[in-house]
């Protein structure tokens, strides 16, 4: 701990005091005031008698639990930055805390390396702001909304960013490749903000003809094109007073990009075949797999528009880059799956969550999530082993064999019928490989043993 920072104040609150032993020690630094409690009444009694800089709370606490003391915190003592530690944060816990104030949000196990800096730069931040106090704002909690899996730092992040965005009315861009979760990173942006309420209207612009595209969006009127026949609202105005989720901006062509950077502008628009503007007051959540930035190089972006869309940026990593998140998210899927079939509980041996932890992914979430409900269809056992989780050959495999058979095929003569060829060589290596067993290589390819005999022999080839 830095020795320049002025006499502090540090609480830590935790039911167990073999962890508010361990973390006095750890944090022990000059000039830092370290107090301790192992309940919640205790700690709000504490914060009404001493100015505390700094509180490190467990989540769950008794009488009330850590989301709860830290409301209490946030009205009585403004000031005070709450970091909040808990076992398996949910993501409605982080967001929700966030949205509450939370200076931080810390997973129990990763403390021993991450409490120090976390509470250093909370105190750092303590002093920055000495003399200019801004209070966060306090946000409703709710339940039953959209639950997303994810306990690597890069998901938790984001569900912080979720967090501190979803209050204000910024428009969102989220990135991320295909089935990486943008689509329920929004729905969470909407389900926490203030127009939860209204509806989150959403349109995958990448998946309808560019004619079509601009009367969905913002409706027409009747006889305004051939098949108009009557006036019709676009999604604008359905989702006036809520959210409205352009998944696929990508896609989106450059003559529409104008119409919505006017909306982005000014609120307004018109329905396709009227000059009359109409005004609407929707959130514009944004979505897609490209690069935005290199699609604006290449001109097929507007760089306007990609600036007013971007206020905020929350890009969410593809699966292989946050491998921690892969057994949690397949034991959510089974037991999801299996409730939703009413289906008796299945397990996962720890063979196969391995072999899940190192796929690659390329699908990512959605591609996870088909191949745990495929194990549970063919499932032959309550326990899935690695055989029952057929995964697709990882890119490096699949070139792998690529390069092998484009190397059977340059080397076969060009007379020979190919496919006769190539399983005269496969035969061959089979026939090898079973040490010159005819039963066994014929097994193994697939053919009677007279089958075999008559491939090896043909002379065509
Ligand atoms: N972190 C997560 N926790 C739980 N489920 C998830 C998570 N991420 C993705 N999923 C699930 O994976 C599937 C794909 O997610 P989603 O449709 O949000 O991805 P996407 O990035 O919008 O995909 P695309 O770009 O192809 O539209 C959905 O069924 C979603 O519920």
């Amino acid at each position: 701990m830095s020795e320049s920072l002025p006499e502090e104040t540090l609480l830590l609150v935790d039911p167990d005091l073999d962890f508010l032993d361990w973390a006095t020690k750890h944090l022990a630094a000059k000039g830092l005031r370290i107090l301790r409690c192992d309940d919640a009444g205790k700690a709000i009694k504490v914060i009404e008698k001493t100015p505390v800089n700094v509180v490190v709370s467990a989540v769950l606490l008794q009488p009330f639990d850590g989301l709860d003391l830290l409301s209490r915190i946030r009205t009585q003592s403004p000031d005070t930055l709450v970091i909040l530690t808990t076992g398996f944060p949910t993501t409605g816990q982080i967001i929700e805390a966030t949205q509450k104030g939370a200076h931080d949000v810390l997973r129990k196990e990763s403390l021993s390396f991450e409490l120090r800096p976390v509470v250093e730069s909370a105190l750092q931040t303590v002093e920055d702001r000495r003399g200019a106090v801004e209070p966060l704002p306090e946000m409703p909690s709710g339940d039953g909304r959209v639950k997303i899996i994810g306990v690597s730092r890069a998901l938790q992040d984001v569900f912080k960013l979720v967090g501190r965005v979803a209050r204000s009315d910024a428009p969102v861009l989220i990135s991320g490749e295909s089935g990486t979760g943008k689509e329920l990173v929004a729905k969470a942006v909407h389900e926490y903000s203030p127009r939860r309420q209204q509806e989150m209207i959403t349109i995958n612009c990448g998946a309808i003809p560019e004619n079509l595209l601009e009367s969905e969006l913002f409706g027409h009127e009747k006889g305004s094109f051939t098949g108009a026949i009557a006036k019709r609202s676009g999604r604008f105005e359905q989702a006036d007073g809520g959210t409205l989720f352009l998944d696929e901006i990508g896609d989106m062509p450059l003559s529409i990009q104008v119409k919505l950077l006017r909306v982005l502008q000014d609120g307004t628009f018109s329905r396709v075949g009227s000059n009359d503007t109409i005004k609407t007051d929707v959130r514009i959540v944004a979505a897609t797999h490209k690069n935005l930035a290199a699609e604006v190089s290449a001109g097929r972006f507007r760089e306007d528009l990609f600036y007013r869309l971007n206020v905020v940026e929350l890009r969410i990593p593809p699966l292989r880059e946050r491998p921690e998140d892969i057994p949690l998210l397949a034991e959510y899927f089974l037991q999801r799956i299996t409730r939703k079939n009413g289906m008796a509980r299945i397990r996962i041996s720890a063979e196969a969550t391995a072999s899940l932890a190192s796929h690659h992914w390329p699908g990512n979430v959605r591609e996870l999530e088909n191949t745990i409900a495929r194990a549970c269809a063919l499932a032959s056992s309550q326990i899935l082993l690695p055989a029952d989780i057929p995964l697709s050959s990882a890119p490096g495999k699949t070139s792998a064999l690529a390069h092998g058979l484009d190397q059977i095929i340059n080397s076969a003569p060009s007379d020979a019928p190919l496919v006769e060829w190539i399983t005269k060589q496969v035969a061959g290596r089979l026939l090898d490989r079973s040490g010159g067993d005819f039963k066994e290589a014929s097994i193994l390819l697939g053919v009677e043993q007279m089958e075999l005999k008559r491939i090896l022999s043909s002379k065509t080839v």
